[in-house]
């Protein structure tokens, strides 16, 4: 593996990239079933429905489930309320993600969060990890007009940091995050052990494939 050269800002996906938040998600989602009557989903399935933001994941959970009478707008606040209630439960930091957002904060890189999960719930889920200073921008799928696999968000990180974007890297673990990277011109870096669907995410050919987050630090 060679270094990357002239990087100044990198931007990392939150879902399946720092954070398992499957569990958590399950204990939400199911929360909300049981409101509706509706039967329970499992972790492989949630694995797949994943990267879009939460309507999209609630709204994918409906269909699986043979939703007919529920409203998605109504499923949506009551899954809401019970992730916030579930938020912190049983998720849990991909080995290695602490040591090495902070080892990169130490090298001088600025950092920005991008994901498609909404803004409500990023300050909790941060300071509950103790991750929060590790992030000089964070960016929830719902704080622009678009997210990914739309570059908005990656964008509004270079001009926030008035860095090119030869400056930047995307390190994420679906397509998304790679289109993301790849529509915005910047380099990608793909983690294999989170969400994509169900897929390899080397489908997506990112620049740099690594399996474990801590191999970050032998590119950056
Ligand atoms: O889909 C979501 O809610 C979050 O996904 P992301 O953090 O992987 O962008
Ligand atoms: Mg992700």
């Amino acid at each position: 593996m060679t270094k990357i050269e002239n990087i100044k800002l990198i931007c990392f996906d939150l879902d399946g990239t720092l954070v398992d938040s499957v569990p958590d998600l399950r204990l939400a989602l199911n929360a909300m079933m049981d409101e509706f009557a509706l039967p329970h989903c499992q972790d492989e399935q949630i694995k797949t429905w994943v990267g879009n933001g939460l309507p999209k994941l609630v709204e994918r959970a409906l269909l699986y489930v043979g939703n007919q009478q529920v409203e998605q707008q109504t499923a949506l606040s009551c899954f809401e309320k019970h992730y916030q209630h579930f938020l912190n439960s049983a998720s849990g930091l991909y080995p290695k993600v602490a040591e090495t957002l902070r080892a990169l904060k130490n090298k001088g890189y600025q950092t920005a969060l991008v994901t498609n999960k909404a803004e409500q719930f990023l300050p909790d889920l941060l300071s509950h990890f103790n991750i929060s200073d590790c992030f000089d921008l964070v960016i929830g799928g719902d704080t622009l007009a678009r997210n990914k696999p739309d570059p908005m968000q990656v964008d509004f990180a270079l001009a926030h940091f008035n860095v090119a974007k030869t400056e930047a890297v995307m390190v994420g673990d679906s397509k998304n995050d790679i289109l993301a990277g790849q529509n915005a011109g910047l380099l990608s870096i793909a983690l294999t052990y989170g969400y994509n669907y169900g897929e390899p995410v080397s489908l997506l050919n990112p620049d740099h494939i690594i399996d474990q987050f801590n191999e970050l630090l032998v590119l950056l």
